[in-house]
């Protein structure tokens, strides 16, 4: 039994977490934090996991995660970076849900997360933790950086046209929309339902903390050069990405094999859905499920490839992903714990 602890436990990601950990029957948490809530019954935050947890909340305390066997962290960026070190000499492995690990320029790091990077020889030994490209070295790791949301389901939909290098990597778009949990539990104005209800809009179109992790990732799986458009929108549901990623075709003959090129690329992912040609994956196909679900399109006369991709942020983008890759560090089938299709409607 892996003995597991989280840190940030009352958060989205962090309440997601213990949901999937409920019935995982090789992994059992026995620490989860909270400063706010200290005390408090878990069951009693969350009522979906009455029945399942008889556990409270705690204090962050090194010495406490220390004696787990893995630990996510489910906390804001910055917050990881300062708290592993210690873990880490103790001998325990890290999943860290945040961005502190994902970036291997620390410049660009501190650029973006505004503040210096204090763990620079773990940044250097972090493995990027996207399973469908680095499943190998995840097994071997004892950190792993789990991939941001946005980052999953538009790098997953390019890897295909990259790897094979049938497109124009240089110019590269994607647009994308998040609903609002991808922000967060912890209480800001814009996210309130009366804010964002029957609105949608773009933001950071003049540039989001993720595209150097998208440039990054598809980068390093591609050996290509990558020039990315990235343009996050907000939408007024709860959980759900979809991404509609554009790509110029060098050679607009190969169409006829793109179908047969995604397909081959995925077919031993356990957690990538290639639809048929031409079909509409939607958000709520893949609501709750470590699920993420693509398709290609094909305008008349035209040799840009769409692919549009959907994920749920909160599972493949974040808890389910994490989960993933703690089966893949501990030897178990990957698959385990995450066999749930989506809820639907
Ligand atoms: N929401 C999403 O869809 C995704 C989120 N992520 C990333 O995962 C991480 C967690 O996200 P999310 O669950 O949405 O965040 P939330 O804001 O919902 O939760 C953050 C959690 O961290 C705890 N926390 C905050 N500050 C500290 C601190 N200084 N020390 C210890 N604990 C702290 C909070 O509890 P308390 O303050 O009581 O200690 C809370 O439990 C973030 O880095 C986020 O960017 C990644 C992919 C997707
Ligand atoms: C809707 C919304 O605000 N989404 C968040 C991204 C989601 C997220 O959690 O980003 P990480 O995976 O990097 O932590 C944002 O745009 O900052």
């Amino acid at each position: 039994m892996i003995k597991v602890g989280i840190v940030g436990g009352t958060g989205y990601t962090g309440v997601e977490l213990l949901r999937i950990l409920a019935v995982h029957p090789d992994a059992e948490v026995s620490c989860i934090t909270s400063r706010s809530e200290a005390g408090l019954a878990v069951a009693e935050m969350y009522p979906n996991l009455r029945g399942h947890y008889d556990l409270a909340f705690s204090e962050p305390d090194v010495a406490k995660l220390a004696a787990c066997d893995l630990v996510f962290f489910a906390t804001p960026h910055g917050v990881a970076m300062r708290m592993m070190p210690e873990l880490m000499a103790a001998g325990v492995r890290v999943v860290d849900l945040s961005a502190d690990f994902r970036l291997k320029d620390l410049d660009v790091w501190a650029q973006w997360y505004g503040m210096p990077h204090e763990s620079p020889e773990w940044a250097e030994k972090a493995v990027y933790g996207l399973p469908e490209v680095a499943r190998e070295a995840i097994r071997g790791a004892q950190l792993v950086a789990n991939p941001g949301c946005y980052p999953t389901a538009v790098q997953l939909g390019f890897l295909p046209l990259l790897e094979s290098d049938l497109v124009d990597s240089t110019r590269l778009i994607a647009d994308a929309k998040s609903g609002a949990s991808g922000a967060g539990r912890q209480g800001k104005i814009g996210m309130l339902h009366g804010e964002i209800g029957e609105s949608f809009k773009a933001y950071g179109a003049s540039g989001h903390r993720h595209l150097p992790e998208i440039r990054q990732g598809l980068q390093q799986a591609s050996k290509l050069p990558v020039g990315v458009t990235f343009v996050p929108h907000l939408i007024p549901m709860i959980r759900g990405i979809e991404a509609t990623l554009y790509a110029e075709l060098t050679n607009a003959g190969d169409f006829e094999r793109l179908q047969r090129v995604f397909e081959n690329r995925f077919r031993n992912e356990p957690f990538v859905d290639v639809m048929p040609f031409g079909s509409h994956p939607e958000t709520r196909s893949v609501r709750g499920a470590n699920t993420c679900r693509m398709a290609l399109h094909r305008q008349e006369n035209s040799n840009i490839v769409i692919v549009s991709s959907v994920i749920d942020n909160l599972v493949k983008g974040a808890a389910g992903q994490a989960v993933q890759n703690m089966n893949i560090m501990f030897d178990l089938p990957e698959t385990r714990g995450l066999e749930a299709p989506a809820l639907l409607p």
